[in-house]
C-alpha cells in the first residue's frame, strides 16, 4: 500500500460536510458513552444480556452498508480536510479522544477527558495511549507549520502516572533539519506534567518525490 492511498478528493459543499457531521458526531458520542457504560456497568445480569441485544441490532442496521475503504482523508475544493476515521481526532470514531486542537504562535494545544476506557494501571492513563495523544499532536504541530511527516520515531518519557480525567496536550515544531521535523510536547494534568514527547516526523520518499515531479519543467 502507498503512502498516498487514502487520500481523495470530494466534491461535497460545505453544508453537505456539516449536515454529515451533524449526522454522524451524535452517533460517535453515543457509541462513546456506551463503551464507557460497558466498562463501568454494573447493572443486573438481566440487563446486561438485554443491552447486547440491543448493541447488536444496532451494530446490524450500521452494518447494512458499509464504505468500501477506512474513511482516510478527504480533501474538499476549499481546502477543508477531513479524517473522521482517525484515531485521536476522528468525528466518527468512538474510540477517539477527540482532541480538538488550536493553534496559536507555534503552539498547538487540546484537553481531552480519559475516562475508564483508556486505563492502564489502576486509576492511571494507559501509556501508549498516552504516547497515541502525543504523536497526534506532535504531528498535527509539524503539520500546522507546514512541515509534515510520517512519524519515524517517537521518544516519550513517563514523568509520572497520567491520572483519568481531564488531560492538556500540547507541542511545537523544535527545528526542521532537511525532510526531517523535530517537534517537542507535553502531557499535564491537576498533578502537573505527566509526560514529555520527542518526535521525528519525515517526509515521505514517495511525497518528496511526487513533490518534485510536480516542480519539475514540461
Ligand atoms: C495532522 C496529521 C497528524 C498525524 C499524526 C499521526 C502520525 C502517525 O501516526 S504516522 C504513522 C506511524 N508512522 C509510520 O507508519 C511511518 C512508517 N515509516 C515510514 O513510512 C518510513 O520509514 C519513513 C517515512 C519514516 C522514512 O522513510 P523514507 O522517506 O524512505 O526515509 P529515508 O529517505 O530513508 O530517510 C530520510 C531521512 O529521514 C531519516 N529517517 C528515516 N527513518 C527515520 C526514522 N524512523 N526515525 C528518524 N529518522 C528517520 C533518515 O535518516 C534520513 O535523514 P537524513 O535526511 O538526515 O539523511
Amino acid at each position: 500500500m502507498s503512502m498516498l492511498d487514502g487520500h481523495e478528493a470530494e466534491r461535497k459543499t460545505r453544508e453537505q460536510i456539516e449536515a454529515e457531521a451533524e449526522l454522524f458526531g451524535p452517533l460517535t458520542s453515543s457509541v462513546r458513552s456506551l463503551i464507557d457504560a460497558t466498562v463501568m456497568t454494573d447493572a443486573a445480569p438481566e440487563h446486561i444480556v438485554r443491552a447486547r441485544a440491543l448493541v447488536e441490532e444496532a451494530a446490524a442496521l450500521l452494518d447494512s452498508r458499509r464504505m468500501s475503504a477506512p474513511f482516510g482523508t478527504k480533501w474538499s475544493a476549499d481546502g477543508t480536510r477531513r479524517s473522521w476515521g482517525n484515531a485521536v481526532i476522528g468525528l466518527r470514531n468512538p474510540i477517539a479522544p477527540l482532541l480538538e486542537v488550536a493553534y496559536e504562535d507555534g503552539l498547538a494545544s487540546a484537553e481531552a477527558d480519559l475516562g475508564a476506557a483508556y486505563e492502564g494501571p489502576p486509576g492511571l492513563v494507559h501509556g501508549g495511549v498516552v504516547a497515541l495523544l502525543l504523536d497526534q499532536i506532535l504531528g498535527g504541530a509539524a503539520d500546522h507549520a507546514g512541515v509534515p511527516g510520517m512519524t519515524g520515531t517517537l521518544t516519550v518519557r513517563y514523568r509520572k502516572g497520567t491520572r483519568l480525567g481531564p488531560v492538556r496536550v500540547t507541542a511545537r515544531v523544535d527545528r526542521v533539519e532537511g525532510v526531517k521535523t523535530f517537534a517537542v510536547g507535553r502531557v499535564h494534568t491537576a498533578d502537573g506534567l505527566c509526560a514529555e514527547a520527542e518526535g521525528i516526523f519525515v517526509l515521505p520518499r514517495e511525497v518528496r518525490d511526487m513533490v518534485a515531479e510536480m516542480g519539475r519543467p514540461q
